[in-house]
C-alpha cells in the first residue's frame, strides 16, 4: 500500500535563506574612521530559526556588580567560541558569507557568536563599546544578524555628540566596523512598549568582544 506524504510542520514553514551583500549593503561613514553598513532583511523566512534560537540556545541569566550590588544582566546571554557547533546551519552560513564578503577588509575570519535574548522591552543593553580585546586598540568588525521584534541600536561618539538610530528587524544585519568599537559607543535602549522576544547574534573575529 501506497502511504500519501504528509507534509510535516517543517516542510511548511519556510527555510530561512540568507540573500545578496555585494551591492546591497549600505555603509554609513560617521566620524573618527569608523563606520556601520546595514542591510535591512537580509535573512529571509526565519520565523523557524528564530524560534530554534528560543528554545535551543542553552540562555544563561547573568549578574554583574553595580554601584557595589550585584544585579541581573537585564537580558539572557549565550557564547558560542571558537570550535563550538551554532545552533542552526543557517547562523554557519551566514558567518562563512560575512566572512567572505569582508575578508578584503578585515583580513580574518568572523568565528566567535555571542548571543543575546531581550525577553521583552525591559531587557536592554547599555552604552558601551565591545572593547575586551584587540577591539580596544585596532580597528575591527563586529556583525550583528537580528531576529523577533524590532529594536532599535543606537550609535553615540565617545567625545559626544548626537546619537544616530538603526531599526534592527527580523533578519536585518548591522556591522559596525574600522573604529567603531573605540571610537564610538551603541545601545539598546529599554522601551514602555509591550514588546515581543529579540535575539541578537552577534559575529566575531577571535579575539575580540
Ligand atoms: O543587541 C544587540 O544587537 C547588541 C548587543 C551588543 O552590543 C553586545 O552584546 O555587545
Ligand atoms: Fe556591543
Amino acid at each position: 500500500m501506497e502511504v500519501a506524504h504528509q507534509p510535516s510542520m517543517l516542510d511548511l514553514a519556510e527555510r530561512a535563506s540568507l540573500g545578496p551583500l555585494t551591492g546591497q549593503v549600505r555603509r554609513h561613514q560617521l566620524s573618527q574612521g569608523a563606520w556601520v553598513d546595514h542591510l535591512p532583511g537580509w535573512v529571509h523566512g526565519s520565523d523557524l530559526l528564530l524560534d530554534t534560537l528560543l528554545h535551543k540556545v542553552p540562555w544563561r541569566a547573568e549578574r554583574r556588580e553595580m554601584y557595589e550590588r550585584e544585579v541581573d544582566v537585564p537580558r539572557l546571554l549565550c557564547w558560542y567560541g571558537e570550535g563550538d557547533q551554532l545552533p542552526d546551519p543557517l547562523l554557519e552560513e551566514a558567518r562563512e558569507r560575512l566572512t567572505a564578503h569582508y575578508a578584503p577588509e578585515l583580513g580574518e575570519p568572523f568565528v566567535t557568536a555571542g548571543m543575546c535574548l531581550y525577553r521583552s522591552g525591559r531587557d536592554s543593553v547599555a552604552w558601551h563599546g565591545d572593547t575586551n580585546g584587540r577591539s580596544s586598540r585596532f580597528d575591527t568588525m563586529v556583525a550583528i544578524v537580528s531576529f523577533g521584534t524590532a529594536r532599535p541600536l543606537l550609535l553615540r561618539p565617545r567625545g559626544g555628540g548626537s546619537s544616530l538610530r538603526f531599526p534592527l528587524g527580523h533578519g536585518d544585519l548591522i556591522v559596525m566596523g574600522g573604529s567603531c568599537q573605540r571610537t564610538w559607543e551603541h545601545a539598546v535602549p529599554k522601551t514602555a512598549k509591550p514588546v515581543g522576544p529579540r535575539v541578537s547574534v552577534q559575529f566575531r573575529p577571535v579575539g575580540v568582544s
